[in-house]
């Protein structure tokens, strides 16, 4: 069984301190950086790119940093964001004429790879592809802005990708993002998610250490 991870998404946190709430929010527990590129293209919403990511390593944040890739095309990003400290860099299949290829560039890249589904996107996209994974990250809003709810039919498309995800024998993280909260948090683990995607239910509480420490401890009443 993979670890459990929490993953706060930035896209929530103060960008005009964002050095600082990186490290308060990994100083508060967090395992990962979870890093959401959006394009105004592939979703309607523009954030940041590779040169914040460098930024945020040369500030001295040395936790992996998770790229989730909403831009078209993909494939002429890679590999900056692979140069910039990216860990993983995920992306969308309706966002790459060839997902196979772009899978094995970010591998080329030295970085780890994930494919994202969007909620109405069929999990049979993973068919043929899985096995070259390093992550699947479903998403449980639709992509684009933070502090949206939780779509319920995400958890049955959890239990299908954990099955796919056994069956394969492979160490494959299965990530969700979207809606994510402490409340909510211990459901998503038992339908077979390891690794979790927080951003306004992280950046918006009081106390960051408080909601980590709040999920953490619903995820292991459940792992
Ligand atoms: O990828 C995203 C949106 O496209 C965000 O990571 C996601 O929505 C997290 O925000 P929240 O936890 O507030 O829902």
């Amino acid at each position: 069984m993979q670890s459990t991870v929490i993953a706060p998404s930035i896209l929530s946190a103060n960008f005009a301190r964002l050095g600082e709430e990186v490290d308060n929010v990994l100083k508060a527990g967090a395992d990962w950086v979870h890093f959401d590129v959006m394009d105004n293209h592939y979703v309607p919403n523009l954030t940041i790119g590779p040169m914040v990511c460098e930024a945020l390593r040369k500030h001295g944040v040395t936790a992996p940093i998770d790229v989730h890739l909403m831009v078209e095309p993909v494939d002429r990003i890679v590999p900056d964001f692979a140069k910039a400290g990216a860990s993983l860099i995920s992306f969308h299949p309706e966002a790459s004429a060839h997902v196979h290829r772009t899978v094995q560039l970010i591998k080329a890249s030295g970085c780890q790879a994930g494919l994202v589904l969007n909620p109405a996107t069929p999990v049979e996209v993973l068919d043929y592809v899985l096995e070259d994974l390093d992550l699947v990250l479903l998403m449980s809003v639709n992509p684009g802005f933070g502090g949206q709810s939780f779509i319920p039919s995400a958890l049955d498309k959890l239990r299908r990708v954990r099955g796919m995800i056994d069956r394969s024998g492979k160490a494959i993280r299965l990530e969700i993002d979207g809606g994510v909260k402490a409340d909510n948090i211990a459901d998503i683990a038992a339908a077979g998610a390891d690794t979790f995607v927080a951003g306004s239910a992280i950046f918006n509480a009081p106390d960051y250490a408080d909601v980590i420490a709040k999920m953490k401890a619903a995820v292991a009443g459940v792992r």
